[in-house]
């Protein structure tokens, strides 16, 4: 794990949010994107070294629909950046973590991720990340 590449954040309201953390950070969202296949649209802004990810669900069977609805708005998951996906998704399962898909999938912003049972990781939800080449 090099280091946390983004910070994944719930929110109910992508635009107040956008505006809200803009206001917070000082800084403008830099990138938009939805990802069909976990039904989110994200939103991505640089503060200094480190990415935050708002996160809106686009349907109510999205992870974050069911975030939200249990936990309300808040820090969703921690994604660390690892440079060999596969490798550190076989060091994790061989440590007893689970994880939650066998292979990595294609995540936003131009990377493959693969996500760890939050029950297995302290109660964090965790995201590997691997830039996609
Ligand atoms: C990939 C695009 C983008 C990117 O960065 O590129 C993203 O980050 S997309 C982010 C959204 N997608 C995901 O989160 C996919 C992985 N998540 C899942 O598969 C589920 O959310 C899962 C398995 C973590 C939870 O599923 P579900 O909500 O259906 O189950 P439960 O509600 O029964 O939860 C089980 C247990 O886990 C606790 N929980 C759930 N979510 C979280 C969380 N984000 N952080 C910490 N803990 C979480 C929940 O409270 C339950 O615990 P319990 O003690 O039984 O209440
Ligand atoms: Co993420």
């Amino acid at each position: 794990m090099n280091k946390i590449e983004h910070i994944g954040i719930a929110v109910n309201d992508m635009a107040a949010s956008v505006a809200l953390y803009e206001k917070l950070l000082n800084t403008a969202v830099y990138k938009t994107e939805t990802v069909e296949s976990e039904q989110v649209q994200t939103a991505f802004l640089q503060s200094g070294p480190n990415k935050i990810e708002l996160l809106e669900a686009l349907s109510p069977d999205s992870a974050i629909a069911k975030f939200l609805e249990k936990k309300g708005e808040g820090i969703h998951h921690v994604a660390f950046e690892v440079d060999d996906i596969i490798a550190e998704m076989a060091r994790l399962k061989s440590e007893g973590f689970i994880l939650l898909s066998d292979e990595p999938k294609p995540g936003a912003d131009n990377k493959m991720v693969c996500f760890v049972h939050p029950k297995t990781a302290g109660g964090v939800l965790v995201e590997l990340v691997q830039g996609r080449s």
